[in-house]
């Protein structure tokens, strides 16, 4: 009697606990945090607790497809971003919205930016957790994600694995998938099918490259890895709808469970390449792939000079993976429409090459000369920017003018606003111009340093981001040297955003032998 009496107790004693976790996270806790951001000034849609703003921002996706060249139009914010370009005008660049019951300060102000982020350093700032939870699989504790003085460690250690003269023996890691992938356009159009989906096949060679240049895999040898990467890719992505809403992670449960299963076996097999080399190195000269570099200590002499774990290892890896070859491949896709709809500048390019490579193998020294190639992927990725937010969140209260940014505040930066700014860029902000970047190359005659982040900002810049031009260069190059390109009646031009900015319907393009 006195049990059942005691379990009972303890039953209802477990529910209301229940019941207070659920009343605290999803209502006390935001609101007390919805007063606090108000008091401080900031406005912005009103939230309803615990969805937050999500509702209005799935009603306001468009689904806006534009079809034919002359109807394409680069002024891309209010079709990727449509609620940011509807608050904005209702709120100026900056204001508060909610994902569930996290606060986003959003941030579409060069000159705030700066202020915002001139006096804290970038072991200072944190990357929003509700992210962090949620691709935990993808990246773990990656460079990516590690904050404070791990990132330190890890930016030291990674840093020097990407000097030119690194970089400069991973070019020939570069060409052989990038030419099996223009020998097999070279057999569809033999075979009369010169419509290729460009954007598929760039994606697919661009992983390839990252996974030979990060740990050492090629396709044959690495394929197992390789698909359990780009599986966990797609099943988190596909499932990640109600980031912020308390407990949504059961919503989708099968799909959380599969990442986890995957992201362990990623691990597995990472782990095992790792002591494989381990056992098998001796001492000589190791792998000139990133892996490689980075299990050598050598090239950290006279710096923090700390190693990283074998977990730290296998995180980073998948960092370069999921961070490295979907940005480029998408610089690339998004390149090739903008030289289909322009052939002029595809004949300057193909002219630059001739110049400064001529018929000769392609030499890493060479590809510094090609500055057109430069401007124009500037260009693109100013329009359509891989990468088009960056995201932080305030670790302590930030004081900005009179304003505070509260402690825990989530921050995201939106790039493509900033990148399609008239006030900032002018009058012409939404032509296709590479010119520009031929006197400023750095700025491309931005009124404002802040105004131009392909790569971020401040110390988290991107590592990557010599790698990625010396793989843009090499792949665009061999691309130019044997093919044309046009547009295909069949492409949809309808920019949208899953995790990156990315052709939605995929970039259908006919493709001619030179
Ligand atoms: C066009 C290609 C690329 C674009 C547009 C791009 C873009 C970016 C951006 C915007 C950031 C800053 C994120 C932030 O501020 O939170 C970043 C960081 C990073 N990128 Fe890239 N990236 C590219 C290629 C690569 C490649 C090839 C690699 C590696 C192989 C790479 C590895 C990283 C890493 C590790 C970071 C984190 C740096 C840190 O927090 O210290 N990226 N990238």
């Amino acid at each position: 009697m006195v049990f059942s009496m005691l379990l009972s107790l303890a039953m209802l004693g477990f529910l209301l606990y229940l019941f207070l976790t659920l009343v605290f996270s999803c209502w006390i806790i935001p609101i007390g945090a919805y007063r606090r951001i108000k008091k401080n000034g900031f406005v912005g849609p009103t939230p309803s607790f615990p969805v937050g703003n999500i509702r209005e921002m799935r009603n306001n996706s468009t689904d806006r497809v534009e079809l034919g060249s002359s109807a394409i139009s680069h002024d891309i914010h209010r079709t990727v971003f449509p609620y940011f370009a509807r608050w904005q005008k209702s709120y100026g660049k900056l204001f508060i919205y909610w994902l569930g019951t996290e606060p986003f300060l959003y941030v579409g102000e060069a000159e705030f930016l700066r202020k915002m982020s001139s006096g804290v350093l970038g072991k200072s700032w944190g990357k929003p957790r509700v992210f962090k939870k949620d691709r935990e699989p993808m990246f773990g504790s990656g460079l990516v994600m590690v904050e404070g003085d791990d990132w330190v460690r890890h930016r030291h250690v990674i840093t020097p694995a990407f000097s030119p003269s690194n970089l400069k023996a991973m070019a020939s890691l570069m060409v052989e998938p990038a030419t099996k992938m223009l020998d097999r356009w070279a057999a569809l159009i033999n075979s009369g099918k010169p419509e290729i989906d460009v954007e598929r096949e760039i994606t697919t060679t661009a992983g390839e490259i990252i996974a030979r240049t990060s740990f050492g895999l090629s396709y044959q040898n690495g394929s197992k890895v390789f698909e359990k990467l780009r599986a966990m890719q797609i099943t988190l992505f596909n499932s990640n709808r109600y980031v912020g809403v308390p407990f949504s992670k059961w919503m989708c449960p099968r799909k959380n469970l599969e990442a986890k299963r995957l992201g362990k076996e990623i691990d597995q097999l990472l782990l095992s390449i790792i002591d494989g080399r381990k056992n098998c190195w001796d001492g000589s000269s190791p792998p000139k792939d990133l892996l490689g570099l980075l299990m050598d200590g050598s090239h950290v002499a006279g710096r923090v000079g700390k190693s990283l774990t074998a977990r730290e290892l296998v995180d980073e890896c998948k960092t370069f993976f999921f961070g490295g070859h979907e940005t480029t491949a998408l610089a690339l896709t998004w390149t090739l429409l903008l030289l289909a709809m322009y052939p002029e500048w595809q004949n300057q390019l193909r002219d630059e090459i001739r110049q400064v490579i001529g018929d000769d193998e392609i030499d890493f020294a060479k590809l510094a000369g090609l500055k057109k190639m430069e401007c124009v992927m500037k260009e693109v990725l100013r329009l359509y920017s891989p990468a088009p937010n960056a995201q932080r969140q305030a670790r302590e209260d930030i004081k900005v003018d009179d304003l505070v940014i509260p402690n825990g505040t989530n921050i995201w930066i939106d790039v493509v606003a900033m990148h399609h700014d008239p006030e900032i860029w002018g009058d012409d902000v939404n032509e296709f111009q590479p010119d520009r970047f031929k006197d400023d190359h750095l700025y491309g005659g931005c009124k404002h340093k802040m105004g131009f982040l392909p790569f971020g900002f401040g110390g988290r810049m991107c590592v990557g981001r010599n790698l990625t031009m010396m793989e843009y260069k090499v792949v665009l190059t061999l691309m130019l040297n044997r093919f044309s390109f046009s547009l295909s009646p069949s492409y949809r031009h309808s920019p949208s955003i899953l995790l990156s900015l990315r052709p939605r319907y995929g970039l259908p393009l006919l493709v001619q032998t030179l």
